[in-house]
């Protein structure tokens, strides 16, 4: 049997003793979890995901590992972003470009005005399990279970929609797959060429004072390239970019089905995103999310939230990162706008004194959501500014490095965070809220975070 390939229905599953069960995993009680209602549907859907080539190869994780490893020695700047809850209609060629490029942009402002090395990494080709504060969902008397992501039921309030279907597994891993391939094609297909810089700010530079601003910048990346071509660098230097896939690694059949041992090393790799992260909710040192994790070689991440002590990011590191590889381990910070300045120094501090490798990342989303009157979930721009310019205080404070930034986004002009330079009011939500999860930064929202950015860091 190849390895590498996994296993037909009955035979040995190629990761035994090297990765636990899923029966151990679950004998943790694993939170967060679908409830299926069909087991052997459930082990079929498993089965199939054990057969379906690797999405993503342990090479490449490895690469983006050594490039965390830049970012934890403050080398270069981590810009990891896309939606809450990717979705399987959402699966087309306008939508996965419009968020590879709202992307590029920004890292190119990035990387252009702050003069850092920046590492792309999409919330993209995976990202579609989500953690819930409630089990259920109540509307007009009548409840359901809460939707939780496509992987695990439909956002349509009716019964058979919010059922936990396993099939939808296999869902996951064919738009992670389209995804992906589009995502590919477009980074070594031309469409990322540094020299496309203008081609992405069509149609949105006349609209916005921010698109104005990229519509400058350009101007000086362009002259900047010319001299260079002039003075006989290699144009296909210019052609090509690096990104990664990333999501929040969830549900554990299709985490588990999809980890594969590497050829190369005899150890395994979950190949079904290059860098994959343990929620907030589902961090704790002894559940199934942590155990599954610490036996896979990617790059990971951890959420810490405000409620984090030095003792449990310790915990953690030792845990996901025994060897303290540099690149392996990044602890996203999402405190909140309000308690980031007092709940972090101790935590950065004490993680640093023990000699710990880790890079820091900030999530200024997922502190600070609340509820408009109107009823939608949104977040406001003046508070992901000020958790991002809190995290980077901190760490000037401290001699320690600002290492990314973790964003909920999309490239369309959406209506879902209130504020920024558009100046987005409560009312205005109601006229395109897409998201089925989280509320979005738009396109002229993340544009002029990533100049905020820039600034922030020019000053490190
Ligand atoms: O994306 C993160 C979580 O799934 C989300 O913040 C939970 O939201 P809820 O509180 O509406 O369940
Ligand atoms: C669920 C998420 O975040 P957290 O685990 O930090 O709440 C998320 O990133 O969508
Ligand atoms: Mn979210």
């Amino acid at each position: 049997m190849n390895p590498v390939v996994g296993r037909a229905p009955g035979e040995r599953v190629a990761t035994e003793g090297l990765v636990p069960s899923l029966a151990d995993l679950h004998a943790r009680g694993a939170s967060q979890q679908p409830t299926y209602a069909d087991p052997a549907a459930v082990d079929a859907a498993v089965a199939k995901l054990r057969t379906m080539p690797p999405l993503v190869f342990a090479g490449e994780c490895d690469d983006l590992k050594d490039k965390l490893a830049a970012v934890s020695r403050g080398e270069a700047f981590l810009l990891q972003g896309g939606d809450c809850a990717e979705t399987f209609a959402g699966v087309t060629a306008d939508n996965v470009r419009n968020k590879l490029r709202v992307l590029l942009q920004m890292a190119v402002v990035l990387t252009y005005a702050a003069s850092v090395p920046v590492v792309k990494v999409g919330r993209i080709a995976g990202q579609y399990a989500k953690p819930r504060s409630s089990d259920l969902e109540t509307r007009d008397g009548v409840t359901l279970p809460a939707y939780r992501g496509d992987a695990v039921n439909g956002y349509e309030f009716t019964a058979e929609e919010r059922a936990h279907d396993p099939h939808r597994l296999v869902e996951v891993y064919h738009s992670s797959a389209a995804t992906l391939n589009l995502v590919r094609a477009f980074v070594t297909g031309g469409y990322a060429d540094l020299r496309q810089v203008h081609t992405w700010n069509t149609d949105f530079v006349r609209e916005s004072s921010v698109g104005q601003r990229y519509e400058r910048m350009a101007n000086e990346i362009e002259r900047a390239l010319t001299f260079m071509q002039a003075i006989g660098a290699d144009p296909d230097e210019f052609h090509r970019v690096d990104f990664h896939s990333s999501h929040e690694a969830l549900v554990l059949e299709y985490e588990h089905a999809m980890t594969r041992i590497d050829s190369r090393t005899d150890t395994p790799y979950d190949v079904s995103g290059h860098f994959v992260w343990i929620g907030e909710r589902t961090r704790q040192l002894d559940g199934a999310h942590v155990e599954l994790l610490r036996h896979i070689r990617n790059p990971i991440g951890v959420k810490l939230g405000p409620g984090t002590t030095p003792d449990d990011a310790l915990a953690l590191a030792d845990r996901l990162n025994p060897e303290n590889e540099p690149g392996r381990l990044t602890f996203v910070t999402r405190f909140g706008a309000g308690r980031i300045r007092d709940g972090l120094p101790e935590v950065v501090e004490k993680v640093t004194a023990a000699g710990v490798d880790v890079a820091w990342v900030c999530d200024p989303m997922h502190g600070n959501t609340f509820e408009a009157s109107s009823g939608y979930k949104t977040r406001r721009f003046d508070d992901v500014i000020a958790e991002v310019q809190g995290f980077f205080d901190v760490h000037r404070s401290l001699g320690t490095w600002p290492g990314g930034v973790h964003v909920e986004l999309t490239g369309d002009d959406v209506t879902e965070c209130v504020g920024g330079g558009e100046e987005l009011a409560e009312i205005d939500l109601a006229h395109r809220y897409e998201s089925v999860c989280d509320p979005r930064l738009n396109r002229v929202q993340s544009l002029e975070l990533a100049f905020l950015v820039a600034e922030m860091l020019r000053q490190v």
